[in-house]
């Protein structure tokens, strides 16, 4: 069975937009672990707008407690700054089973691109070797058809992590062939190398089972925004309904 990762950003972006302590990242968690999820996956940014350093150090605990892995993803090269240690630093105070390694600039609205290893290869290289050498496995996240994918294994990197934006945005558009062939044949590249493969990005209810059958010996998938979106739904009208009985008089 490929792993289902959740990532729970979003929790923390409703927390924070009242700057209290619910939802609670945590209990939050703890319901996915509950519900059978495999891990958690939290992606804490340098202007801490979601995931807070303190929150990979809660998960890290439940996770440990849990006996299942946290996938902490971020950019190895953005700077420290005032509550944001870098990543590095988080890795080695959380220790996660895996660390997903993500290009992604300051003030991004959210990840949508993978690396270039022409460009990015060398200086990749001492950072995937400081985080093997806190004990965590390394995923690289790359764009379907990205040139020379082997190089990730070349670098240190057990896995690679297919960025899924774009095929999610052709499935949407009814169109998904193009881009599932270049997922898949990524992923075949990558497993010659020896890599294990990773996917995620837009993934949801829609397109996931489409995109599991079509990836070789997909591992894991992390799915964070439509999940907690789809959660919303299905939650909702219970959730109207203990309102309303606590209002009957
Ligand atoms: C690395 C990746 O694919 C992203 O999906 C990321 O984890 C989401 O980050 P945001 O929740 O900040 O959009
Ligand atoms: N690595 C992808 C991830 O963690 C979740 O992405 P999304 O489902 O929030 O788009």
């Amino acid at each position: 069975m490929v792993a289902l990762s959740v990532n729970v950003n979003k929790i923390a972006v409703l927390r924070n937009s009242r700057g209290g302590a619910d939802p609670d990242v945590v209990r939050a968690a703890r319901a996915c672990l509950d519900a059978g999820a495999h891990g958690i996956t939290v992606h804490p940014r340098p202007d801490a707008r979601h995931i807070r350093a303190d929150d990979v150090t809660a998960l890290a605990a439940l996770t440990r407690d849990y006996g299942v892995e946290l996938n902490l993803e971020g950019n190895p090269f953005a700077p420290p700054r005032s509550g944001y240690p870098g990543f590095a630093q988080l890795c080695a105070q959380a220790r996660p089973a895996q660390a997903t390694l993500v290009p992604d600039g300051d003030g991004q609205l959210t990840s949508d691109h993978g690396f270039d290893f022409g460009r990015d290869a060398e200086k990749l290289r001492p950072r995937i070797a400081e985080l093997k050498a806190l004990g965590c496995r390394v995923s690289l996240f790359v764009d379907a058809g990205v040139a020379d994918v082997a190089r990730a294994a070349e670098l240190g990197a057990d896995r690679i992590e297919l960025y899924t934006g774009p095929y999610a945005e052709a499935h949407a558009r009814g169109d998904a062939a193009a881009a599932l062939a270049a997922c898949a044949a990524t992923a075949r590249q990558a497993q010659a190398a020896g890599l294990g493969v990773n996917a995620g990005h837009d993934l949801n209810q829609q397109n996931l089972r489409e995109f599991a059958a079509a990836i070789p010996n997909l591992l894991e998938v992390s799915i964070g925004h439509a999940l907690i979106g789809e959660a919303l739904y299905a939650g909702l009208a219970d959730t109207v309904k203990a309102y309303l009985r606590l209002l009957k008089g």
